[in-house]
């Protein structure tokens, strides 16, 4: 009951007697997934945000598109030729359709995924609560609607998560989620010539540096590592990044140059990476009980890209 939100209807041990072996299973793929490619780890841990920000955590991102039967949300404009780890997903539910089949649901195991994530790069565990079931649609109007941009000032970042019940203070730690992962040169190439007036600006030496990891401007495909000090290494920073102007993107950022809670929040996870991960992990398990189906609602897909026949 630590980190238990009151009231919700998912459990701790949903599936110790009909697939036991979940987590370990779980594990394993992430762990070896993550051992090949260090960034599948971020890639992980935001399908499970994405995925819970539009119509609840619901496995909805994880639909492909069909033509006149599903407009899916991996082509919204926060997921296109971005959001990535399908495959496995896929592997994930490989393995537990061979262990427990028809049982474990795709929203659950991006729950745990993104848990496992953070815990093989060096970050907090903590318990999941489980038991969430798949939609069977998915919505890319309210993915474009509902998911917060880069470009967002601390007044649209706290709205876009009170919107989905999360406080200030768990926008914050969950921002945390920069620690990992990469992100495209357009995404903050018009931070690339910093203003010296800009408080938000980038400090001169880092976006020296960015310059030459995006040769092309916003044109350029590269990928450029969100925490530039410990960027597989899931710790508090990313926090630290932002006392020096070291946050990459815009929306990172203001968290810490625009006055108020955010900064405080900003100053007291850059000190203390325990105080980091226990607000860290209280969050999670707060944005992964949004508006979950459960029961005999939705159904557990056999497939996490398609709704079953
Ligand atoms: C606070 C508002 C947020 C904004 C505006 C935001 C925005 C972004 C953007 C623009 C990227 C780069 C995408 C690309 O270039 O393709 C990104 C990557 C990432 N985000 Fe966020 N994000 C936010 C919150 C979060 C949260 C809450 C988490 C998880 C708890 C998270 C985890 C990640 C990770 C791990 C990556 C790297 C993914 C990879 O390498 O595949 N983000 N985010
Ligand atoms: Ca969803």
């Amino acid at each position: 009951a630590r980190f238990l939100p009151d009231g919700s209807p998912l459990q701790f041990h949903f599936y110790d007697k009909s697939c036991p072996n979940v987590e370990k299973i779980v594990r394993q793929v992430v762990s070896s997934a993550v051992a090949s490619e260090a960034r599948m780890a971020g890639s992980l841990l935001r399908l499970h945000f994405h995925d819970c920000f539009v119509q609840g955590c619901d496995g909805s991102l994880l639909l492909k598109s069909i033509a006149g039967v599903i407009e899916g949300e991996q082509e919204a404009l926060p997921n296109a030729n971005s959001v990535r780890g399908f495959e496995v997903v896929d592997a994930i539910k490989a393995a537990l359709e061979q262990e427990c089949p028809g049982i474990v649901s795709c929203a659950d195991i991006l729950a745990l995924a993104a848990r496992d994530s953070v815990a093989v790069s060096g970050g907090p565990s903590y318990p999941v609560q489980l038991g969430r079931r798949d939609s069977l649609t998915a919505n890319r109007e309210l993915a474009n609607k509902n998911l917060p941009g880069f470009n967002f000032n601390v007044t649209d970042l706290v709205a876009a998560f009170a919107n989905v019940g999360l406080s200030a203070r768990d926008m914050v730690a969950l921002s945390g989620g920069h620690s990992i992962g990469k992100a495209r040169c357009n995404t903050f190439a018009a931070r690339l010539t910093p203003d010296p007036q800009d408080p938000t600006a980038l400090s001169s030496s880092y976006s020296s540096l960015l310059q030459q990891q995006c040769p092309a401007g916003a044109a350029s495909d590269a990928l450029v590592d969100l925490d530039v000090t410990t960027p597989k290494q899931f710790d508090n920073a990313y926090y630290s990044n932002l006392l020096s102007n070291r946050g990459l993107l815009h929306s990172d950022q203001v968290l810490y140059s625009t006055p108020g809670a955010t900064r405080d929040l900003v100053n007291l996870y850059a000190q203390s990476n325990s105080a980091f991960a226990k607000d860290f992990s209280v969050a999670m398990l707060k944005m992964g009980s949004i508006t979950p189906l459960t029961r005999s609602e939705g159904q557990v897909r056999n497939q996490c890209g398609y709704v079953n026949a």
